[in-house]
């Protein structure tokens, strides 16, 4: 379900229907027009495809618009009805409304009119589907469509939160707002937001910081060549070549003042124009945006404007650093390995066992860019069958002497457990921790799965 724009405009005079199709189209570019002469075949061309508003003539042989009305608000509830009537029916389209018909139009009117009504109707609609939607991925415990997330490993209940967010405000006509240090997954989440909304067509990146508003407009927009000035070649933009795709624009936090009032428009007004053309052309793909900083001080720094904050924030998906993702790095780690394995073209080696328990009072801070960087160094030092782990304890050693950090402690309280409490409770911690995925958890506490199985068994 994306942006809603198809509409069927329903009309026994054919020559009135081929005036209406061509206006509309001039009109609400957004718009995907089919037309139909037959009131007969309007229930099954709505029962084969997905019509997000009907414009409905009154009078036809057949079936009434009326009649009509009534199947459509019972068969096709999610598509709303658009009466389009003569001046002698206003009683009755008055009375369609009353039935549920959204509007009414008379044929006199102005076809501005018209215009936005069917495009206040397109958005009602959208707003309509991506509401139900999101209620519905909410209620959800699973994902619908796990595959998209196949390069983003986690058993971070957090993560997984976010995944089931992204696939419940991925149609949304709003942009999504991905926020968190380099090396968080915002890329990655950007590219799972493409497999979800529209895999077929294009997925295009710019990276903002340290573009200038012009070099922007002009990679966003394009340009049309000038007749005055022949040197000046005619430029595709990026909007242009993302069609029905995903915009990803990477540190959003990096864009100046006046560019920013220009992405604005683009959002709202989803419609742009190249540079040296007054051409309006629509603006039919995904926004995503990402930023390292949080917005809200760059705004009240006066560097970043309100507007295009909250409407950017309308959206948004925290991803947690990777210091905080304990849960994960044995598994990256693993991730990694096979990774550079494959890249260097040698065995991979095996991970000892004690890593991710030596490492886990790092903090990361270049998060999994760091990470695997580590992992592809390591690789390359190892000697096939046991993981060099050099790289890791040089970060480590060059972090304390950097902070003057000590090692994190285990605080116990003053009474001791017993060994077997302890026991329990580390297993149901790493359980929790995992969302009961046995493999996770059996990797946390260094054993195996069938000797967490034991123990879970034994204790119950
Ligand atoms: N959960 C994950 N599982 C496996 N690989 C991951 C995961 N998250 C990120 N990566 C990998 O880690 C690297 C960094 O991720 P990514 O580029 O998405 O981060 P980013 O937040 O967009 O970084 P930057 O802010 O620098 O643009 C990439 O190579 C990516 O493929």
């Amino acid at each position: 379900m994306k942006l809603a724009r198809n509409i069927l405009i329903v009309d026994d005079e054919a020559a009135w229907l081929r005036t209406l199709s061509i206006t509309l189209n001039r009109l609400v570019p957004e718009a995907i027009i089919d037309s139909c002469v037959d009131s007969r075949q309007v229930m099954s061309r709505l029962a084969g495809a997905d019509y997000a508003l009907v414009l409905l003539d009154l009078t036809m042989p057949f079936h009434s618009g009326e009649q009509l009305l009534d199947s459509i608000r019972s068969e096709s509830p999610n598509t709303r009805v658009i009466i389009v009537t003569g001046v002698n029916e206003v009683d009755t389209a008055v009375r369609c409304i009353k039935n549920g018909a959204y509007d009414y139009f008379i044929k006199t009117d102005d076809v501005e009119d018209l215009a936005n009504t069917v495009r206040r109707a397109l958005e009602v609609v959208g707003l309509e589907r991506n509401y139900h939607r999101i209620k519905e991925r909410f209620l959800s415990r699973t994902l619908a469509e796990p595959q998209a997330f196949n390069n983003i490993l986690t058993c971070e209940p957090a993560l997984l939160d976010q995944f089931r967010y992204l696939e419940a405000v991925a149609y949304s006509p709003e942009p999504i707002l991905l926020i968190g240090e380099a090396g968080t997954g915002k890329n990655e989440f950007a590219k799972s937001c493409h497999q979800l909304y529209s895999p077929d067509a294009p997925f295009v990146t710019i990276n903002l910081a340290g573009l200038s508003s012009e070099t922007i407009e002009l990679k966003l927009c394009g340009r049309m060549s000038l007749q005055q000035d022949p040197s000046v070649k005619s430029q595709a933009g990026l909007l242009h070549q993302v069609g029905e795709g995903v915009l990803y624009l990477n540190e959003i936090n990096a864009l100046p003042l006046d560019a920013q009032a220009r992405i604005l428009d683009i959002i709202e007004q989803r419609e742009y124009s190249p540079i040296g053309s007054d051409q309006i052309y629509p603006v039919n793909c995904k926004i995503l945006a990402s930023t390292q900083i949080d917005l809200l001080p760059l705004n009240q720094q006066g560097k970043f404007r309100k507007d295009l904050l909250y409407r950017l924030r309308t959206h948004k998906i925290n991803l947690p650093p990777l210091r905080y993702r304990q849960l994960d790095i044995a598994m990256l780690i693993n991730h990694f390995i096979q990774l550079a394995a494959e890249e260097i073209g040698t065995d991979a080696p095996l991970q000892p066992r004690e890593l991710a328990q030596q490492i886990s009072g790092y903090k990361f801070p270049g998060n999994l860019h760091e990470l695997k960087g580590m992992v592809f160094d390591a690789v390359s030092r190892s000697n096939g069958i046991q993981l060099n782990i050099s790289p890791f304890m040089e970060a480590i050693k060059e972090h304390k002497e950097l902070n003057g950090d000590t090692p994190d402690n285990l605080v116990f309280p003053q009474s001791l457990p017993t060994l077997s409490e302890m026991n329990r409770a580390l297993i149901e911690e790493a359980l929790n921790r995992t969302a009961h995925n046995q493999t996770a958890a059996a990797q946390m506490l260094g054993i195996s799965q069938s000797a967490l199985s034991r123990r879970i068994t034994k204790d119950k």
